[in-house]
C-alpha cells in the first residue's frame, strides 16, 4: 500500500455504515474475534463498501451497474498516489491525464479530478460503460474536468487523440482488460503466485478479457506511444500478473525504445498485488530520479 494510501488502516466499517446507511446490511460480526467484516465476495456488499468509501472520504456520488466491474477503491488509489510521485505534482489544475478503459465507475478520474484537480479524457469501448461514466461525471459537476469518449476495440490511443486539439498530455494510464480468454477469467489458468483475490470479479467480456490479455493490450500503447511519442509525457498501464512486466519490459526494449525509462511498483492490498509500467520519450520526466533507465 502506498504511504499516503489513506487505507493502510482498514476502514472502521461500522462507523462507516452509521454514515452511510445503505451499508448497514453488509456489515457482520465476528463474535468470537467482536470485530466488524465485510463479505467481498458478495457483489452488493462489495458495491456498497465502494459507494460508501467513495461518499464519504471523497464526496463523489457514484452509481455502479451490477452487471459491470465493480472497483476497489483503496486499490485505485494507489494507482493515484503512484503517478502523483511520477509526475512530482498532487494538487494541480493544471495536469491532463488520460485514462484507457475508464469503465462504468471511471473511478480514476473521478478520484483524481476529486482529490488533485486533475484534467480527464476517459476513453472506453462498452456502450454501457460509457453511458454510466458519463452519468457519475455529470452528477458530480464534474463535466468541465472528464471527457468521455467511445472508441472502437482497435482504438488505444493514436485514433482517440486524432481529433483532440491538445497537444500534450501530463499521462496516460490504463487498468487493462487482463484475462486472455473466459477459461482464464474463470480461474483456470490461476497460478500460485497469484492468490484468488478477496473480492468478488463483477466484470463481463470484453470488460475483462482482450485477445492476449494484458500484456496484448499494454503491446498495442506500447505501438501506439511509438508514433505519438512525447504528446503524451508519461505512458503507464497497470498490470495483474507479475509475469506481464517482464513481457512488457522485453517488448518495449523490443520496439527499440532504448531511450525510454521505465519504473515497476508493487500495489498490493491484502491478497491483491498489481504491478505498473512506465515509459517516456521525454528526459524531463520530473520523476526520473526514481526510475531505472532501460
Ligand atoms: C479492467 S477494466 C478497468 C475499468 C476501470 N478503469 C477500473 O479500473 O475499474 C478495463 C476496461 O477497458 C475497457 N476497454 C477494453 N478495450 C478498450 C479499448 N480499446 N479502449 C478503451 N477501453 C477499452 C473495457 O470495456 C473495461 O471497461
Amino acid at each position: 500500500m502506498h504511504e499516503r494510501n489513506r487505507y493502510k488502516i482498514s476502514p472502521n466499517f461500522e462507523e462507516l455504515a452509521r454514515k452511510f446507511p445503505e451499508l448497514q446490511p453488509f456489515v457482520k460480526i465476528n463474535k468470537k474475534r467482536n470485530k466488524c467484516f465485510i463479505n467481498f465476495r458478495d457483489s452488493n456488499a462489495l458495491s456498497a463498501v465502494t459507494r460508501a468509501l467513495l461518499k464519504i472520504d471523497f464526496n463523489l456520488h457514484v452509481e455502479l451497474p451490477m452487471d459491470r466491474l465493480i472497483p476497489t477503491v483503496p486499490l485505485r488509489l494507489n494507482y493515484i498516489h503512484w503517478l502523483e510521485d511520477l509526475i512530482q505534482t498532487t494538487h494541480n489544475d493544471d495536469i491532463f491525464g488520460i485514462d484507457i478503459g475508464t469503465g462504468a465507475s471511471c473511478i480514476y478520474p473521478l478520484l483524481a479530478a476529486r482529490m488533485n484537480g486533475w484534467n480527464f479524457l476517459a476513453t472506453e469501448v462498452d456502450q454501457r460503460c460509457v453511458h454510466y461514466a458519463q452519468k457519475n461525471v455529470t452528477i458530480n459537476d464534474l463535466d468541465e474536468k472528464i471527457k468521455i469518449k467511445m472508441v472502437a476495440a482497435q482504438d488505444i490511443l493514436c485514433t482517440p487523440l486524432r481529433n483532440e486539439n491538445r497537444q500534450q498530455y501530463d499521462f496516460c494510464m490504463c487498468n487493462p482488460p487482463f484475462f486472455i480468454d473466459s477459461l482464464d477469467a474463470k480461474g483456470a489458468n490461476r497460478t500460485s503466485v497469484r492468490p484468488q483475490p478477496k473480492s468478488v470479479c463483477t466484470g463481463k467480456g470484453s470488460e475483462i478479457i482482450y485477445d492476449g490479455g494484458e500484456v496484448e493490450f499494454v503491446k498495442c500503447i506500447i505501438e501506439d506511444s511509438t508514433q505519438l511519442q512525447s504528446r503524451v509525457k508519461c505512458y503507464t498501464s497497470m498490470l495483474g500478473k507479475k509475469s506481464s512486466l517482464d513481457h512488457v519490459i522485453a517488448i518495449l526494449k523490443d520496439k527499440n525504445v532504448s531511450t525510454v525509462y521505465y519504473t515497476t511498483s508493487i500495489f498490493s492490498q491484502g491478497n491483491t498485488a498489481r504491478w505498473s509500467v512506465a515509459w517516456s520519450f521525454c528526459s524531463d520526466l520530473p520523476g526520473n530520479e526514481v526510475q531505472h533507465r532501460t
